[in-house]
């Protein structure tokens, strides 16, 4: 095949953003050898407040791509992103390494101009059913290509394999499991099957520092990360749910904490309420259990929930370590004995692999 030239874009440069970016260049070497690739060129890369970008299509150098970004003077606004990529001599994906529900709205618009997306960002997924509808009808009618497997279980191969299960004619009855790299690192060094364990808050900032939360980790403390990974698992499966508000789910957020303004005031006065989760742990300990923050989607019932669950120690859920998820799928064909899949569930270099992992699903089928 004679090499096409493919536009890439990428917004958001944080955590998943510099691994995703990293990754690029590395895929961009090997590619440049491989004459059934297209030849990929990165156009533009942005930050909250800075774009750096090539008006003229041409490609931007990997060399000191952070300190270029850093030092650009120019802000496009989503809408002249948008423009700029519609007007574009070739094909063009989109990365959204982002957690930005505005950006996770314009993707029926972006898809509608046959322009790809790959992304780790769950919002667009997550949302409105609506939006959800909106996003794969637009892309088939253009043509362009979506993928998101970082959106649930960062790089783990989770999304694949429940469409591929679903796509070959197997029926999905129940899906459960530990679905936030957070969560399972908090829990496996707050409350671990052996030893006391570390302050729940202090755990809670490490898990920060180690790139696992959300931006704000208040969005995955009060279970709504969680919450929207199988609002995603969910529709996928066949279960139209409408939103991640729509069943239950356990919020970790102590009350006294709901309505501080940011999540940097949150950190700095989440050590005034240890007390709490600690009671919670000894609680299980009576019973010689430890608790874990878990989900399950049971398709014959359509009820999804989200919550802290208690569990013997030998449970393969107590044994997580690290960030591991593990996600259970149960379908007829598998019969009683799941399909499980395991291993980290957050973290920057694994994460973008997903995404980058997605890119070269979308520049194959280029
Ligand atoms: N971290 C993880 O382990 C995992 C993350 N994910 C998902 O990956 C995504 C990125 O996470 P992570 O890298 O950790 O988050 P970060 O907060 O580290 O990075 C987010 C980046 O997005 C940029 N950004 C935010 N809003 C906009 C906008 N409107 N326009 C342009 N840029 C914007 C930020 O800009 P600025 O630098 O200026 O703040 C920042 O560079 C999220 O959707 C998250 O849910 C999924 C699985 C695992
Ligand atoms: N904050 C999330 C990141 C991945 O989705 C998590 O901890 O799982
Ligand atoms: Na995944």
């Amino acid at each position: 095949m004679a090499s096409k030239n493919v536009f890439i874009a990428v917004i958001g440069a944080g955590g998943v953003g510099k691994c995703f970016l990293s990754q690029l260049e590395t895929l961009s070497k090997r590619l440049s050898t491989n004459p059934s690739f297209p030849k990929i060129s990165l156009v533009l890369v942005s930050r909250s407040t800075k774009t750096l970008y090539s008006p003229k299509y041409e490609a931007l150098a990997f060399e000191n791509l952070a300190t270029s970004l850093a030092s650009a003077s120019t802000a496009l606004s989503l809408a002249e992103v948008i423009e700029y990529l519609s007007a574009a001599p070739a094909k063009v994906i989109l990365v959204d390494n982002t957690s930005s529900q505005d950006v996770a709205d314009q993707y029926p618009q972006v898809l509608s101009k046959g322009i790809s997306i790959v992304t780790p960002n769950k919002k667009a997924f997550s949302g409105s059913y609506k939006l959800w509808q909106d996003i794969f009808s637009s892309a088939a009618s253009s043509g362009a290509k979506v993928y998101h497997e970082s959106s649930v279980g960062a790089g783990l191969p989770t999304i694949s394999t429940l469409k591929e299960l679903v796509d070959t004619g197997d029926e999905v009855t129940r899906i459960e499991g530990v679905f936030s790299g957070t969560m399972s690192f908090l829990f496996n060094s707050f409350a671990p099957t052996e030893g006391s364990g570390g302050k729940w808050s202090a755990e809670v900032k490490k898990a920060k520092e180690l790139g696992y939360t959300e931006p704000d980790p208040r969005d995955d403390l009060n279970g709504l990360d969680v919450a929207r990974k199988l609002t995603i698992l969910a529709r996928l499966a066949g279960l139209p749910v409408e939103s991640p508000t729509s069943f239950p789910v356990q919020s970790l957020i102590p009350k006294e904490l709901e309505s501080v303004a940011s999540g940097d005031e949150f950190l700095q006065r989440l050590p005034e309420f240890d007390a709490q989760m600690e009671e919670t742990k000894v609680a299980a300990e009576k019973e010689g259990k430890v608790v874990r923050f878990v989900g399950s989607i049971d398709m014959g019932k359509k009820q999804v929930k989200v919550g802290l669950e208690k569990f013997d120690r030998s449970h393969p859920i107590a044994a997580l370590k690290g960030s591991d998820n593990i996600i259970s799928f149960y379908t007829k064909r598998y019969g009683s004995n799941p399909l499980i899949i395991q291993g980290a569930g957050a973290g920057g270099d694994v994460t973008a692999m997903g995404v980058t992992g997605d890119l070269i699903k979308v520049l194959e089928r280029s």
